[in-house]
């Protein structure tokens, strides 16, 4: 197996006072794998998955994307490896409020030099049951057809890893299952994923489910079920592999 993200004891702190969001994570995903990140409101998932996909720096700690430390590579080199080799659904979405549904999804697209085909975009909005006009803006739409956008977005390109955070929350159960299976194909054909959820169904049916609280990964189970992650959400869980 490839291993395609490697942190290696990342801390991040913020503020005068060094208040410490993230501390000694560890953590790999592989490439073809399904990741959930869970844990308490609070708890640093959004911080993780920013300072995993470099969006974030990291105070101290290594962070390796595709075997390359980020440390090492300039900002525009950073930029150039988050457009072509990696995809984001963003928990507010992140759309732009001057595009179009169409552009919005074409704008990663257009930034690496990849067609926009029209009937592709219009198939994978209609595979979510999407039916709102393409022409429409981000504010024209409900936050469950903003967040359908944001994943067609996050879809289109040939990325190696995702990240999502957060990517069911706005919507109905039936597009819930549809993102989830989208997601489980994607993996099957090797792109690594990196889920942080609050929906424990979900995340049992990733293959690696880890639990963070305090900033701290406190539990990691292979093959998860739901009762046992839930279990670990409310109780004081220690490192385990189970
Ligand atoms: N730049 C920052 N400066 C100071 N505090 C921050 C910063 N970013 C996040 N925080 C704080 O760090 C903690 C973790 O935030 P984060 O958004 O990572 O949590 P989360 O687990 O994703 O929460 P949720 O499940 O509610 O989305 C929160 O208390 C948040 O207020």
């Amino acid at each position: 197996m490839t291993v395609i993200l490697a942190a290696q004891h990342v801390c991040k702190q913020v503020d005068d006072h060094g208040r410490s969001l993230l501390q000694d994570i560890n953590l790999t995903a592989q490439a073809g794998e399904f990741l959930s990140v869970i844990g308490p409101s609070g708890s640093g998932k959004t911080t993780l998955l920013q300072c995993l996909s470099g969006l974030q720096s990291v105070t101290t700690g290594q962070v390796e994307l595709f075997g390359k430390p980020l440390t090492h590579l300039t900002a525009s080199q950073q930029s150039q490896l988050r457009r072509t080799e990696l995809s984001f659904i963003f928990q507010s979405y992140n759309l732009l409020p001057a595009l179009s549904v169409l552009d919005n999804i074409a704008l990663p697209l257009r930034l690496t030099h990849q067609a926009v085909e029209r009937q592709k975009i219009e198939a994978q909005l209609a595979a979510l049951q999407f039916h709102a006009d393409l022409k429409q803006l981000p504010a024209q739409l409900s936050g469950g057809e903003q967040q359908k956008v944001a994943i067609v977005r996050a879809l289109m390109t040939q990325a190696k890893l995702i990240f999502a955070d957060e990517p069911t929350g706005a919507l109905d159960s039936v597009s819930r299952e549809l993102i989830f299976s989208r997601l489980r194909h994607l993996a099957a054909q090797g792109v690594g994923i990196v889920m942080v959820t609050h929906d424990i169904e979900l995340a049992a049916q990733t293959d690696r489910a880890v639990v963070l609280r305090d900033g701290q990964l406190v539990a990691e189970y292979q093959t998860p079920n739901e009762a046992t992650l839930l279990a670990a959400l409310h109780e004081k869980a220690v490192l385990t592999n189970a």
